[in-house]
This record gives C-alpha cells, sequence and structure tokens, in this order.
C-alpha cells in the first residue's frame, strides 16, 4: 500500500487508525519504564499471556520480556490493516513487541486468534508443546465485548450494566476541538439472561478452559503459577461496576481462582490467583460509563509521582516479581494479589469521592461545560488533558520522536516465527 499520514480521526473514545510508528514508539517507552533485568533465573520461565497487545496484558508481555526473559506464547486478537484502514493498535505494538523479545534474546510467538475457540487453544497447545514445553506462568489478561457460546455456536454479548436498579452514570468525553463534555446518562439495569453472558463472556470459563486445556497436554509446570486481572474501584462506580453486571464476572473470576487453586499442585508453590490492579486508561475501561471521569479524578489527586498514579507497566513489574519469588504471593482475605493498593488508600478514595459530588453538583447547577474550552469547575477537579493525551496514545498518537506529518506504510506483516536476538532496530523518528 502507499505510505499515508495517519491522522486521528474517530467517534467517541475510539479511533479508526492507528498510527505504526507511534503505536511502536508506545511499546519502547514500555520497555524503558520496565527499568533493568531482575537477576537472571537459572533458565527462562515459559509465559503464555492471553491478551497481550493492550493494557495490562501487554505490560505484562513487556516487563515479562525486559526483566525476566521469559520464553512462551502470547495471544491477543486484533484487526489486521485493509486497503481503507490501518490495523488496530495492538496489530503495530505487537510488532515491535516481537522485535523488543528479539532483543532480548526472549523466544516470543505472537498468535492473532479468538482466544475463546478450541481452534486457538489448539495452535498455541502444539506451539508450546513443540517448542517451549511446560508453561510456567499463564497470565490472563483479556477484556472481550462477546465470544462464541461453546454448547450452541451463538454469539453471548457481554453488557455493562448496573443489577437492580438504574445508575445515573456521569460520562466525560471530548468534543471536536478536544474540550472536555461531561453529561448524564440513566442506564437501566440488566435483564437475568444480560447478567449471564456477562458472567460467561468476561468470568472465569476461559481461564479455567485454558488451564484445562494445558493439564490435558501435560503442559503444566510443576510449580505453574496463573494469574487473571480483575478489579475494585470506587463506590461511585460500583453500582455499574463491581455491584453490576462485570462484577458478578469478576466474582465468578475470583470464585474460579480458589477452584483452580483446589486442583493445583500448591505444596509446589503453584497457585491460581485474581489480581486486582488499579484502573488504566485502555479501550476496555473507557467503554465503562463513569471510568473515563473516574480516572481523570484520581489522577488531579494522585499525580503520578512516586506515591502518585501507578502505570500498568509498574503494576505489572510487581506482578513479575511476584511470581517469580519462592514465596506464595500476598493476598487480601479474599485470596486476591492486590495491586490496586496505591488507588484505594483511604484518604485517596474520599478526596476522590468529593470530587465526584463536586463535580456532579456542579454538572446539575449548571449543565454540561461550554464548547470550545472545559468549564472550570470541571478542570479544578479532573485533569482531562491528561485523560485525553492518554486515550490518542492508546492509537499511537502524541508521541515525542514521530513525525505525524510524514506518511507512514500500514500495511505492515503480523511478526514471523521468533528470530534470534538482534540490535532493536529505531522506531521512524521525527526529521
Ligand atoms: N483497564 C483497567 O482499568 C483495568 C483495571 C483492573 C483490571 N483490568 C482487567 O484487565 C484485563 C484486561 O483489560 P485491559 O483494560 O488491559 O484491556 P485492553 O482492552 O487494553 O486489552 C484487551 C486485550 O485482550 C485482547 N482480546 C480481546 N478479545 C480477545 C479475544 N477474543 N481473543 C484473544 N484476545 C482478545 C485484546 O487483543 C487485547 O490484547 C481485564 O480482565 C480487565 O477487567 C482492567
Amino acid at each position: 500500500m502507499t505510505p499515508r499520514v495517519v491522522r486521528p480521526d474517530g467517534r467517541g473514545f475510539l479511533l479508526f487508525d492507528a498510527h505504526p510508528a507511534g503505536c511502536a514508539r508506545s511499546v519502547d517507552d514500555l520497555a524503558a519504564e520496565a527499568g533493568p533485568p531482575a537477576p537472571p533465573p537459572a533458565r527462562r520461565p515459559v509465559a503464555l499471556i492471553i491478551g497481550s497487545s493492550a493494557g495490562y496484558g501487554l505490560a505484562a508481555a513487556v516487563a515479562g520480556i525486559v526483566r525476566h526473559g521469559i520464553d512462551g506464547v502470547a495471544v491477543c486478537f486484533e484487526k489486521p490493516p485493509t486497503a481503507r484502514r490501518t490495523g488496530g493498535a495492538g496489530w503495530y505494538r505487537t510488532r515491535r513487541l516481537a522485535e523488543l523479545a528479539a532483543a532480548h534474546g526472549s523466544r516470543l510467538e505472537f498468535v492473532n486468534a479468538d482466544c475463546f475457540l478450541d481452534s486457538t487453544r489448539a495452535q498455541v497447545l502444539a506451539l508450546l508443546a513443540e517448542r517451549f514445553g511446560p508453561v510456567d506462568h499463564l497470565i490472563h489478561s483479556v477484556a472481550a465485548p462477546r465470544r462464541p457460546d461453546p454448547a450452541t455456536g451463538r454469539t453471548l454479548t457481554s453488557v455493562i450494566k448496573p443489577l437492580g436498579a438504574p445508575y445515573r452514570a456521569l460520562t466525560l468525553a471530548f468534543g471536536e476541538e478536544g474540550a472536555p463534555l461531561l453529561a448524564d446518562a440513566q442506564i437501566a439495569p440488566a435483564t437475568e439472561a444480560e447478567r449471564q453472558a456477562t458472567v460467561q463472556v468476561m468470568g472465569g470459563r476461559d481461564w479455567e478452559d485454558w488451564v484445562g486445556a494445558l493439564a490435558g497436554r501435560n503442559l503444566l509446570g510443576p510449580r505453574f503459577r496463573t494469574v487473571a486481572l480483575s478489579y475494585v474501584g470506587p463506590e461511585a462506580t460500583a453500582p455499574i461496576y463491581r455491584r453490576g453486571t462485570i462484577g458478578a464476572a469478576k466474582d465468578d473470576l475470583e470464585a474460579t481462582a480458589r477452584r483452580l487453586t483446589g486442583a493445583l499442585p500448591a505444596s509446589r508453590g503453584g497457585g491460581a490467583w485474581t489480581s486486582v490492579n488499579g484502573v488504566a486508561v485502555t479501550p476496555a475501561s473507557m467503554a465503562i460509563p463513569g471510568i473515563a471521569l473516574y480516572a481523570a479524578l484520581l489522577r488531579r489527586v494522585l499525580g503520578d509521582g512516586v506515591d502518585g498514579v501507578q502505570s500498568p507497566l509498574r503494576q505489572m513489574v510487581r506482578l513479575w516479581d511476584l511470581l517469580a519469588a519462592d514465596a506464595e504471593p500476598p493476598t487480601d482475605a479474599l485470596g486476591r494479589i492486590r495491586l490496586d493498593d496505591w488507588e484505594l488508600r483511604p484518604e485517596v478514595q474520599r478526596e476522590v469521592a468529593g470530587a465526584w459530588d463536586r463535580v456532579s453538583a456542579a454538572l446539575d447547577a449548571g449543565g454540561p461545560a461550554p464548547a470550545g474550552g472545559p468549564a472550570p469547575w470541571l478542570d479544578a477537579h479532573a485533569d482531562t488533558a491528561w485523560l485525553r493525551r492518554e486515550l490518542l496514545r492508546l492509537y499511537g498518537f502524541g508521541l515525542p520522536g514521530v513525525d505525524y506529518d510524514a506518511p507512514v506504510e500500514s500495511d505492515l506483516p503480523w511478526p514471523g516465527p521468533s528470530v534470534p536476538a538482534t540490535a532493536l532496530p529505531p522506531v521512524p523518528a521525527a526529521t
């Protein structure tokens, strides 16, 4: 395809195109954040990371490569480039991840396929059996809107709705010129069928199927440790998140961890845990009403210093250190690893809750922010400029050192089989 200039163009938080060089650069930034390698293990751990192209799964892959020299397989589900549109951002991030792995001597295979399908499991298990052997760590970090029902083949769709009573969501968006706009929306409660479908899609079923499939092929390492990602979050979003349909799915995920642990050889240090992580700006989280505003309020309260918002990369460095340690990971009373400790500190939550109430009252009193500029009351409480930057970065825009006026080739292939270590080629820089 002829190279062309790629600009941010889209609707709401969703952009239609991703910038290939910007996406590559965002992986380099994660790698730089991962810091020096941890003390080298006696042998490279074999990892299976599902959901490796974005958000927490991408951070897990980068931290695993840079700090622990993992080998293994990374699975995600990304849109390839077409004649009209670029590929999904994760398509280009995965290409760079493959280069990063090669530069660190990690043998990683990248599979772009629907993790819910038996055919994907068969493909991944064959790769593991042929190239790597038993798996030490499985990280399941999937956020999917739908899955095929294994019983009927029909599509099950997850919904993000409250249970039992309606929820007034405060939704933060950006207008044409990038000005933040706050509005509210009443969200009706889910039906029982919707709750069940959400649990099927986002609950523990897929994770359990993967662990079962590995066990069935004798591909569980002697001290197999597996983690799936969960979230708790603030009281303000609890009706739509933790006490809503998606919370029901997370309850199921957490119950699955307990069930899986019972079935694993725990005496040798293995186990299954959910890891409750902090809020992060990702395609998945921005689809949840209220989360964009909450993230911007939290950022205003915490900033990004040592005690500030912990990035997904920083949290995944912590997770890998727990997985690699001899000791069992410390957990809360429900058996969950807590990487959201920085977010849920009571004094932080009190401040954010106060800001939420003030923003909500100002919206009631004055209506939405005026077009063309942020409402002062919104900007006082919410770091909307940071949120907008983060949203653009998800698609590879706004990264330093990338020439956004230069035409760029978007028709780039999926990374082939893993290659030996080479010097990491530079991302095309601004001229
Ligand atoms: N973002 C947050 O604020 C947050 C906080 C705590 C926990 N979590 C949890 O972390 C997990 C990942 O969320 P995220 O926000 O990083 O999501 P994300 O949207 O950034 O990434 C989702 C990943 O899942 C992959 N994926 C989606 N459907 C797939 C499919 N059918 N087959 C294979 N791969 C598929 C995507 O390719 C991508 O790699 C979720 O369980 C989420 O609940 C997220």
